[in-house]
This record gives C-alpha cells, structure tokens and sequence, in this order.
C-alpha cells in the first residue's frame, strides 16, 4: 500500500484546523510538514511550535521533514510538539550516526534526505538503520518547482539497496510530483509520496482521490 503525504507547505494556514479536517476526511493518514531555517535552505518555514498547534487538529502520522543544519539540536523539541518520524538530511548533519540514534532515542521513526545533486552509495552502511529514505526530486526549499528525472535513478538504486538489506524500507520522494508523473516515481521504487500544489491548488478533495486512486491501484 502506497502512501500520501501532503506537504502543508502549501496549506492555508488561516484555516488550518479547516484544512486539516478535508485531508483527514478525504483518507489522507500522513501529513508531511517542511521545517526550514533560512541557513541549509534559502527559506523559513515553521517549527515546532506551528507544529504543535497542528497536532492538536489532527491525528494524522507527522512525517517532519527537517531541512535544518545540524538537526540533533532540536530532536526533542519536536518529539514535544508530536512529531512521530523526524527526516534528517545526510548534507546537514556532522554526524549522521549519533542523529539516527537520537531520533531513536526519542521514540520517534527515523528517516534520511537525500539532495537531488548527492550520491546515495553512502547509503548501504545506513540503509537498515533508518525506517524512511527521502529522494528529493527538487532542490530543498520552495514548493512548487519541476520535478527533477534524476530522482528516478536514485529511487531504483535504493530501491535495489532496499530489497537486500531492508525490505521493510520506506522509500519517500519529494518535489514536483503531480498526478501526471505519480506513476514514474511509484514504478521507479517509491513507496510515500509527496506533494504540496499539486495537492492544495484547486479543489482539494478532487486532488486527494486522484492521487489516491493511482497510488492504490
Ligand atoms: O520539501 C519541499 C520543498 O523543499 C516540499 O515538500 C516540496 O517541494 C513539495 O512541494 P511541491 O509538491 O509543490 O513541489
């Protein structure tokens, strides 16, 4: 079963209890919150706080993407305001390791991010560590961009790595995916999907079944 994980970057966030209750009613179960600090990305976001007052609207699962530098500083601080997995990016920690295991230790699942100019042969010595990897199909920052084809090699490579070493694997994709090229990235290996516009521009409810009856099907 493949998953949707809305990017509530897009969200309205003067009706957010509102919106929340549309993803929830619609059969949404992720909700993917962009956390950025203006420094590992040329934007800012929202952080624990917004997130926070988000959690209290829904009981969706929070994959919290985190494009933040050094992310072990904060991993608590997001275990308080109900994140259940925290996505840390391989570009942005100095030790990935000690991140993975402080995430763990939060009792939060675990997932690493992968840039779209990075290599991910890295990968094997922490592939069955983590419960999610992210491809990013864009560069990290702004919703609403194209979708990068390069991400397609990367999800078969991890996709591959996956099957040897850790089956269970969430493979998550992120950036420019629409209802057009949903089924590329599904055949290509991801298994969570991503998508802010393509979700929240127009009608909302709409978006959701088509994306849903493709990644159902
Ligand atoms: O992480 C992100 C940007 O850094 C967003 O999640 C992503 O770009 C989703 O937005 P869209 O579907 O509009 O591309």
């Amino acid at each position: 079963m493949n998953i949707l994980s809305p990017s509530l970057l897009s969200i309205d966030f003067n009706h957010i209890e509102r919106n929340a209750k549309v993803l929830d009613e619609a059969g949404v179960k992720w909700f993917h919150l962009d956390v950025m600090d203006g420094t590992f990305v040329r934007n800012i976001s929202f952080g624990p706080p917004v997130i926070k007052c988000i959690r209290k609207v829904t009981d969706s699962f929070f994959d919290v993407h985190l494009m933040i530098n050094e992310p072990i500083r904060y991993i608590d601080a997001f275990a308080d305001a109900g994140a259940d997995m925290l996505t840390v990016h391989y570009e942005a920690c100095k030790d990935l390791q000690e991140t993975i295991d402080a995430v763990k230790a939060a009792g939060m699942k675990v997932g690493i991010a992968v840039n779209p100019e990075t290599p991910v042969h890295w990968l094997e010595y922490y592939i069955n560590q983590v419960d999610m990897v992210l491809i990013m199909s864009v560069n990290p920052g702004f919703g609403g961009q194209k979708f990068m084809p390069i991400a397609l090699t990367k999800l078969q490579e991890v996709k591959a790595l996956a099957e040897e070493r850790n089956p269970e694997l969430l493979i998550e994709v992120d950036g420019g995916i629409t209802v057009d090229n949903v089924q590329d990235v599904l055949d290509a290996g991801a298994n969570v999907v991503v998508a802010g516009s393509a979700v929240f521009k127009g009608d909302k409810k709409a978006n959701i079944a088509a994306f849903m009856e493709k990644l159902n099907a």
